[in-house]
């Protein structure tokens, strides 16, 4: 059984078709990039799978159940996942160790002294150890950025998305950022992100995804898709992305 299988997803916006009719399955431990024009619907798709947005068509299963169905607990499905923005949304009143241990404690019910030592290991292991005790504007944009990857992981969810993490910040920060997420992918963290950067892309993904006008117009390996696209688009796109940093 995959993790998660996403089957005929539309999504509809004032009478226009953003996903059309989308079919993926992620594996446990596979990491999928999601590449594709700006508008061509890679952040709608993240936010069907974690239930921001409601599709208006097809189905999703995360470990063979249904999460689409009308029954299904959003909350307890959000819970299964960890989602990251491009702009850092950490709370500005709250310390980072804070920030990190809010849903452990008050969704999953972990106790303070537990949170606390497992976001601990958790700034440790991702270099922040020092910055427990800070606030957000405290820290650099990169900084903030990876503390919010370390308080969507501090829930030990089944599944990250990661929607442009790098997209808000100054290149040199770019490069630690994108660390935090080769060091979840060596711990074997499903993931599926979106992003404008694709070297990294080709680096860190299994599958590579290419959306165009809410379709998934080609799936591959980073080598077939970046050295072999099978589609004149996606040659296009890919070439529009080399022309754009020549500029
Ligand atoms: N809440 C919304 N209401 C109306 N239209 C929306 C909404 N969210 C997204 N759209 C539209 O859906 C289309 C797909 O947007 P989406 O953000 O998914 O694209 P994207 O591929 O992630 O783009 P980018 O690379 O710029 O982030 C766009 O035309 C966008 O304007």
């Amino acid at each position: 059984m995959s993790l998660l299988t996403i089957e005929g997803l539309w999504k509809n916006y004032h009478g226009h078709n953003v996903l059309r009719g989308i079919d993926l399955t992620v594996e446990a431990h596979e990491v999928v990039c999601l590449i594709g024009a700006s508008g061509s619907g890679k952040s709608t798709l993240l936010r069907c799978v974690n239930l921001l947005e409601t599709a208006d068509d097809g189905t999703i299963h995360l470990d063979g159940e249904e999460i689409t169905d009308v029954r299904a607990d959003a909350d307890g499905v959000r819970k299964r996942m960890g989602i990251v923005f491009q702009a850092f949304n950490l709370f500005p009143h709250m310390t980072v160790l804070d920030n990190i241990t809010l849903a452990p404690r008050k969704v999953h019910k972990v106790g303070r002294e537990q949170a606390e030592a497992q976001a601990r290991d958790l700034l440790a292991r991702f270099g922040l150890a020092a910055k427990a005790g800070s606030y957000p504007d405290q820290l650099s944009g990169g900084q903030q950025q990876r503390a919010a990857i370390i308080r969507a992981m501090a829930t030990q969810p089944r599944l990250m998305l990661l929607d442009e993490v790098t997209s808000a910040l100054d290149p040199e920060l770019v490069t630690e950022v994108l660390g935090v997420i080769r060091e979840l992918k060596e711990g074997g963290m499903t993931m599926i992100l979106t992003t404008h950067e694709m070297g990294f892309c080709r680096e860190i993904a299994d599958t590579v995804c290419f959306l165009d006008g809410g379709v998934l117009l080609e799936r591959g390996t980073p080598e077939q898709i970046f050295s072999n696209p099978g589609r004149p688009r996606t040659r296009e796109f890919l070439q529009s992305v080399i022309d754009a940093r020549r500029l």
